[in-house]
């Protein structure tokens, strides 16, 4: 049985209709993360899993219990928002302690949680000190804390770590997953971040105007996106009309669109020696950007433009209308 299920779920602020029919489940101790562009209604599918909006139909229930009516205390979640939202004038410990404090749990028992929740999230030896004096990452993990001591059932993750500088961030992906396993809690992430969504995952619903796309393991989205959307957003996979790959290639396919990733695309100056599985097109460099260790290039063939990724390893890098060929195999494009 599913640990969270989502059945129906309508949300409008007035006009606007915000989720449209959005059915979800997850097992027990699933990290699923919520992927879309800004303004998808990512965060407010999250607020209304926490009870912070109320839906306009469907249900929601959390471990067995329809949940849909009740209050976000009564759904016994905990939150982390982009914003860390700590009480500046309180020590870490206090800041983690302080939901237990409420619930009026005894202070010899609060000691004990707060030590061992400061062991999870690789904070002791900070316990005395206030926010501001802690960095973003360090004030974020304060933040998980607080929302895991209470021990809910749920966590929900609104964007936690977009306001973190990169090489941090990487960090605290893997440290959030580490401390989500070590909990085993049942964890909902809201992200706009493909590699973020696809390294921190068990699984990921991509939404797109207020509608799950697709949902699936993170591997399976990448190699076979379902919809143009799905392919554009999450692989940066090149998008052709049928037709004009169709002109390009001359190959058969099935479908309305054809999608193919911009690494599974070689690109030589020669013509290379292929077999019939084999696609070869004839091209032209429009545009060559080096991303530290992939060498991104532009290729006009005909009518289309076509991205191809390259690690960049040795010293051949083509010239602005240099020609080329690129070439890929038949099993390598999805039909859309
Ligand atoms: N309380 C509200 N009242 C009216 N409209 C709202 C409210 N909350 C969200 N919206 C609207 O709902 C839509 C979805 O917003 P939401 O914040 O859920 O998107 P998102 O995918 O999380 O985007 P972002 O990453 O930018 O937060 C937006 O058009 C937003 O303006």
């Amino acid at each position: 049985m599913s640990y969270i299920a989502l059945e129906s779920i309508e949300k409008r602020f007035g006009k606007q209709h915000v989720l449209k029919n959005i059915h979800l489940e997850l097992g027990k101790g699933e990290f699923a993360s919520l992927l879309g562009p800004s303004g998808c209604g990512k965060s407010t599918l999250l607020r209304c899993i926490a009870g912070l909006e109320t839906v306009t139909s469907g249900s929601i229930c959390i471990d067995g219990i329809d949940v849909t009516g009740r209050s976000p205390k009564e759904r016994a979640v905990g939150m982390v928002f982009q914003q860390y939202s700590l009480f500046p004038n309180m020590t870490v410990e206090q800041n983690i302690g302080f939901g237990l404090k409420m619930m009026h749990v005894p202070k010899q028992e609060i000691r004990e949680r707060v030590r061992a929740m400061l062991d999870t999230v690789a904070l002791t030896g900070s316990e005395k000190k206030k926010p501001a004096q802690l960095s973003g990452g360090m004030q974020q993990r304060v933040a998980l804390a607080r929302a895991l001591i209470t021990r809910p059932k749920v966590l929900l993750l609104d964007e936690p770590l977009s306001a973190i500088d990169a090489k941090l961030r990487k960090d605290l992906q893997t440290e959030i997953r580490r401390i989500q396993k070590e909990t085993n809690i049942t964890t909902v992430f809201v992200t706009h971040d493909q590699s973020e969504a696809m390294l921190m995952s068990d699984t990921i619903h991509i939404m797109h105007e207020g509608v799950i796309e697709q949902s699936g393991c993170p591997s399976d989205i990448y190699v076979a996106p379902k919809t143009p959307f799905a392919a554009g957003f999450i692989g940066n996979y090149n998008l052709l009309s049928a037709a004009a790959f169709q002109k390009l290639t001359a190959a058969e396919i099935e479908g309305e669109n054809v999608a193919i990733r911009p690494e599974v695309i070689g690109i030589s100056k020669e013509k290379p020696d292929c077999d019939e599985d084999t696609i070869c097109a004839q091209g032209v460099v429009v545009e060559s950007l080096l991303h530290g260790n992939i060498l991104s290039y532009q290729v006009r063939c005909g009518d289309c433009i076509l991205k191809t990724d390259v690690l960049y390893r040795t010293v051949d890098r083509f010239e602005n209308n240099a020609p080329v060929w690129l070439c890929f195999s038949g099993k390598d494009f999805v039909a859309l």
